[in-house]
């Protein structure tokens, strides 16, 4: 069996985050990688230099050439940019009715550049995240998407519950922002919570950590992985990458996402 996921993302250049960190990570997870690119970036671990939204059909056509011919087992979506890119990106998800679906609320990177118009958010809530299966907010997304303040494991608690009331079905809510030397991760069903508490490694190479932890959970999603089971090994594949730091770049460098591989060996 070819276990196959689409990513409907944005272009990094500089290969740490983005479509690029989506394909590493199905490809390193042994699942056949696909895209479909919403904007081109002009990225490296300095910042970014350039955004550049693709015109809506170009956007739709690769959709649909991907779905026809190369139906896939999951869908993740990163960097949408505009509202009228995440009702493209809804709609097509209803016509085609695309599964597993895993949506990283892509806002804006480390650098502080914005990756999606404010006015978008609202579409963002309204119309797709009722499709999703997942979704993977850092916790300034979570604060912007629920407009709490979040402080607490007990805030998270609550923001996490109140975007599975939007529609959500698991709801996992990244630690990399908290404070202290431990990480929470929490994954939310609706009914329990499950945590996964690391310590924080130590490094300025954490670009597109977010991304890739998005893939590797829409990755396991792909071979018909729980939640449960996808979310642990999605928190091994980043710690790894992580660790086993490349150290290139002259800023923010990407993580090693051929560290898990290695590491199962
Ligand atoms: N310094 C770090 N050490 C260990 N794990 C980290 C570190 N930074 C982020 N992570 C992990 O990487 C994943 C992405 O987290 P986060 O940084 O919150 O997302 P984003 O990149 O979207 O801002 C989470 O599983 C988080 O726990
Ligand atoms: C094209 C593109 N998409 C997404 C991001 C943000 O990725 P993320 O994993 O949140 O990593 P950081 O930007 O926080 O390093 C991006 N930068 N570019």
């Amino acid at each position: 069996m070819v276990y196959k996921a689409l990513t409907i993302a944005g272009s990094d250049s500089g290969g740490g985050a983005g479509i690029q960190a989506d394909l590493k990570t199905f490809q390193e997870l042994e699942v056949f990688g696909m895209s479909a690119i919403t904007a081109v970036t002009a990225q490296n671990t300095l910042g970014v230099q350039g955004v550049y939204p693709l015109p809506l059909e170009a956007v739709a056509q690769q959709i649909d050439s991907v779905v026809v011919d190369l139906r896939p087992h999951a869908v993740k979506t990163g960097m949408l940019f505009s509202s009228s890119i995440i009702h493209l990106v809804a709609s097509k998800i209803k016509e085609h009715q695309l599964q597993n679906i895993v949506v990283d609320p892509v806002m804006i990177a480390k650098g502080g550049a914005p990756l999606l118009q404010k006015e978008a958010i609202a579409s963002l809530k309204s119309e797709l995240l009722p499709l999703a299966d997942v979704i993977t907010p850092n916790i300034p997304e979570a604060e912007v998407l629920t407009g709490m303040e979040i402080r607490t494991i007990d805030d998270r608690k609550e923001a996490a519950k109140a975007l599975h009331q939007l529609g959500v079905n698991y709801v996992v809510m990244k630690g990399g922002h908290g404070d202290g030397e431990q990480l929470v991760d929490l994954l939310y069903d609706g009914v329990r919570f499950y945590e996964w508490v690391s310590p924080r490694i130590e490094t300025k190479h954490t670009h597109g950590t977010g991304c890739t932890f998005a893939a590797a959970i829409t990755a396991q999603l792909a071979k018909g992985k729980t939640i449960y089971e996808a979310v642990d090994t999605a928190k091994q594949f980043i710690q790894a990458a992580i660790e086993d730091e490349l150290g290139i770049g002259q800023g923010h460098g990407p993580t090693n996402h051929w560290a898990f591989r290695r590491r199962q060996r």
